[in-house]
């Protein structure tokens, strides 16, 4: 009795110490926070409402995001914009952000935007943080591995073949839409690599579905970014927008789940054939071409598996079930989007600067012939230098992702000024407000490959090229997309002259990846 008296009493105390105590922390750490974050400069605010009523007067998202990434942030390289309650940090000094991305306390997103990520798109890489983020990204890394991504190449190469043929039906000089192509291509490339399924060159019913309803769920995301009353889960859960943005995640699942429904099938037909010709050694491909099992040469080193057979092999053990279908989901979008936007700019800017092609083609001609094939390899890859060039140009010009948001872990003094971004602050970067500053890219608005010449490389910041950002977050589907994107751009341009449809001009809508409403309009005509 007398012990639980005092172990009572203990508890008291300590609550009685412990609850002012934390208040109290919270406090100055508030105070701490408001005082560093008061002095980035920004446009003048109102009181509660902050700058809301300077972003409501712009008629569309877009122009709002005009203002932001071509007007407020060259106005103020580190500065801060106030939505209502919320504070965002934005930081467009090279130096700043290779400062800002190098700090590994820096990584984390903000925990209102993973949430809203993640209610659309589940709890796959992009939209976690932390100790789970380390373990996802442990298990999917060893599947980005060179050895892997070489594997790819002749899934490249024969669905790049594929789309050139197609594009043939086009190549009369007649305007067309190449958007939906290019995504169609994207996706089937990331069923054969990435989710190891042949495709026959074509998207099933159910992989059509799948490809809809992640654009529909991006077009959602984007809708509910850009209204932050919706930020709320329990309240968005109960508009129309909340409710069918579940309902898509679940039929992606349901879909992804026949996805690796087929994916156990194959290996198990494999497994088989392998029993029936007497060897229990491993095949080095997969029927579709990529690189599944460790080559001899790797036999005594590290395994790699393919994406969903490295996710499988992980459920029952650190992966529920639900994680293994977000991750699919996640790399679904994030493997066919980007590539797809970044292919339907580089046909853009192609069609614009007949010069840069015919540039190209000198280059492949030399690559091509003295091979004697136009089948694409990974060392072919490695001698297209100017094509590389294009692809970066055209990543410069259009990063597909405009901007992203982290959450500073710490203090983090800057270079630029004496200003410190607080710990806790909301800190936006935007690749491609810094690509367009005129003192990193003279002229920025031109379209010139040379720019990433090795010697003008070497002349500039390492930080001033961020279309994958940068940092402990970067992409990690940078080389597979290089890879993947050399080998098509090449094919097009040895097979076609792209022209530019004169009456089109792009539309932009603003999501996760920054896309065209209007489709990407060129004209072709063949070699
Ligand atoms: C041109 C193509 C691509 C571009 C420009 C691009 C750009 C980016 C950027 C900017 C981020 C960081 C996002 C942020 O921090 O807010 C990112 C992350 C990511 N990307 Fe890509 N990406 C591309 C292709 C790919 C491909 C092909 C895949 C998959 C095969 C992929 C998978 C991912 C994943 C999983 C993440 C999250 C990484 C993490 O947080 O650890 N990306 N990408």
């Amino acid at each position: 009795m007398f012990w639980k008296l005092l172990l009572l009493m203990e508890r008291i105390l300590t609550a009685v110490v412990w609850l002012p105590w934390t208040l109290l922390e919270y406090v100055r750490d508030w105070l701490h926070y408001r005082r560093l974050a008061n002095r980035f400069p920004g446009p003048p605010s109102l009181p509660i409402v902050g700058n809301l009523f300077d972003c409501g007067l712009f008629p569309d998202q877009w122009t709002l995001m005009t203002w932001v990434l071509e007007d407020l942030m060259y106005r103020y390289p580190a500065g801060q914009l106030k939505l209502g309650p919320v504070r965002i940090i934005f930081l467009n000094d090279v130096n700043d952000i290779q400062t800002f991305l190098t700090n590994s306390k820096n990584h984390s997103r903000p925990i209102l935007f993973e949430n809203v990520l993640a209610y659309c798109l589940g709890r796959g890489l992009v939209t976690i943080s932390g100790k789970e983020w380390s373990l996802h990204h442990k298990i999917v890394k060893p599947s980005f591995h060179q050895n892997i991504l070489k594997g790819y190449v002749p899934v490249f190469n024969e669905k790049g073949n594929a789309f050139v043929e197609h594009l043939a039906e086009y190549a009369d000089g007649r305007a067309f839409d190449v958007k939906h192509m290019t995504e169609t291509l994207k996706s089937v490339i990331v069923l054969e690599t990435l989710f190891g399924l042949p495709t026959d060159n074509k998207q099933t019913n159910l992989d059509q579905e799948l490809f809809e309803l992640v654009l529909e769920g991006q077009r959602r995301l984007s809708h509910r970014i850009k209204s932050p009353w919706l930020y709320i889960d329990a309240f968005y859960k109960l508009t129309s927008g909340g409710r069918r943005a579940k309902a898509i995640r679940k039929r992606g699942y349901e879909i992804l789940d026949e996805k690796v429904e087929q994916r156990k099938e194959l290996l198990r037909a494999e497994a088989k054939t392998l029993q029936m010709m007497g060897t229990d050694k491993k095949p080095e491909h997969t029927p579709n071409g990529a690189l599944a099992r460790e080559s001899d040469a790797d036999a005594n080193k590290k395994q790699y598996n393919i994406l969903i057979d490295a996710l499988l092999q992980e459920h029952g053990r650190s992966l529920s079930y639900e994680s293994v279908l977000d991750e699919l989901l996640i790399f679904f979008l994030a493997g066919f989007d980007t590539t797809s936007v970044t292919l339907q700019f580089a046909f853009y800017y192609l069609a614009k600067y007949p010069l840069v092609q015919e540039k190209a083609m000198r280059e492949l001609q030399n690559i091509f012939d003295t091979a004697g094939s136009t089948e694409v390899t990974p060392d072919m890859l490695q001698q297209m230098h100017y094509v590389e060039m294009i692809v970066k140009e055209t990543l410069r010009m259009h990063p597909p992702i405009f901007l992203t948001a982290k959450e500073a872990g710490v203090d983090t003094p800057l270079l630029s000024s004496d200003l410190i971004v607080p710990a806790g602050a909301k800190v936006v970067i935007s690749p491609r407000s810094l690509h367009m500053d005129p003192k990193l890219y003279p002229d920025p608005h031109v379209f010139d490959p040379e720019r990433f010449s090795p010697e003008n490389s070497a002349k500039r910041h390492p930080y001033a090229f961020i279309p994958f950002i940068a940092g402990m977050r970067t992409c990690i589907g940078r080389r597979y997309a290089m890879m993947a994107l050399k080998t098509i751009i090449s094919k097009v341009i040895w097979k076609y002259r792209i022209q530019p449809d004169e009456s089109y001009e792009p539309q932009f809508l603003w999501g996760i990846s920054t896309v065209t409403t209007n489709g990407m309009r060129v004209k072709l005509t063949k070699r």
